[in-house]
């Protein structure tokens, strides 16, 4: 079944086009990357497939989970409905900062309750139970009671991810959700992504500026240049020179052969001295 279906979506900013005519099928399941330079319009789709940014009038269809969430420049009437179904996960992890991490991640409840409940933060044992079990599966079990404020940036996304698990949602779109970490916990959220995209089989899409991240947990990836698709195809297909010809000196950003550690090579017995060939 298709996820995400996107047709002849085209939207600009004053003389800016930021998306170009994008046709994409995301199947259920998938994990896909977006990946392009600054600039060449990944936040942009990520906000048109949830319905917070409107296409420009004409033939285009954003459509979630077979349902149409934006069509010919109008927001579906149940484009709130549609939201329930569509977790996001921004760069900047928009927890609020007072609350405990626990009530951030209750707050994934906001869609299905009553409003008076979500207002007084009146959430049912089962509710506070199913919020405990999101924050161990994302691995911060122990910071449930800490103000969301006091969290490093690492943990913050993951409360961020807990707080879309608790909504249910079939479809994650993370937008650029590693952009503020270091390395090693950029790698594990990239982790967490994937294994929720692989145990609980919901669909993910999710930006990135280094290839390297696609290439080890998308096994799909869209590459965007000025709003458009350039590339669409298996990760491992996306070489660096490939990018290269698709990005120029741009690419540079989307290649950072540092970033992520190579596999151990195997320690080899004790071998005579060798002369260098450059030597
Ligand atoms: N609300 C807006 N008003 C004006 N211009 C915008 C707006 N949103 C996006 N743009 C422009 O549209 C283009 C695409 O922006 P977008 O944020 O989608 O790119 P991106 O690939 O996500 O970039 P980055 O990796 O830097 O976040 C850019 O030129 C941007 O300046």
């Amino acid at each position: 079944m298709t996820a995400i279906s996107i047709r002849n979506l085209s939207k600009s900013f004053g003389k800016k086009r930021a998306l170009d005519n994008v046709s994409l099928d995301i199947q259920r399941g998938e994990m896909v990357a977006l990946i392009g330079a600054s600039g060449s319009g990944k936040s942009t789709l990520i906000r048109h497939i949830c319905g917070l940014e409107i296409g420009q009038a004409g033939q285009s269809t954003v459509e979630v989970l077979g349902s149409s969430i934006q069509h010919g420049g109008r927001l579906a009437t149940k484009a709130r409905d549609m939201r329930r179904n569509i977790g996001v996960v921004f760069q900047q992890f928009n927890l609020v900062g007072r609350l405990s991490v626990l009530s951030n991640v209750l707050l994934g409840n906001l869609g299905r309750i009553p409003v008076w409940r979500g207002t007084l933060g009146w959430f049912t044992a089962e509710e506070k139970k199913a919020a405990r079990a999101a924050l161990a599966r994302v691995g911060i079990p122990e910071v449930a009671w800490q103000r969301a404020s006091t969290l490093s940036g690492g943990q913050q996304q993951r409360a961020a991810i807990a707080r879309t698990l608790v909504q249910r949602s079939n479809i994650l779109l993370a937008d650029e959700p590693i952009a503020s970490l270091d390395p090693s916990s950029a790698r594990r959220i990239m982790e967490i992504l994937a294994a929720v995209n692989r145990e609980e089989n919901i669909t993910c899409v999710v930006s990135l500026h280094q290839v390297e991240y696609a290439r080890r947990y998308c096994p799909r990836t869209v590459a965007l240049r000025d709003g458009r698709i350039v590339f669409d195809g298996p990760s491992s297909e996306l070489t660096n020179p490939m990018l290269v010809e698709l990005y120029g000196a741009n690419s540079e950003e989307l290649i950072l052969p540092e970033a992520l550690p190579q596999p151990a090579k195997p320690k080899r017995v004790a071998e005579p001295e060798r002369v260098p060939a450059f030597a």
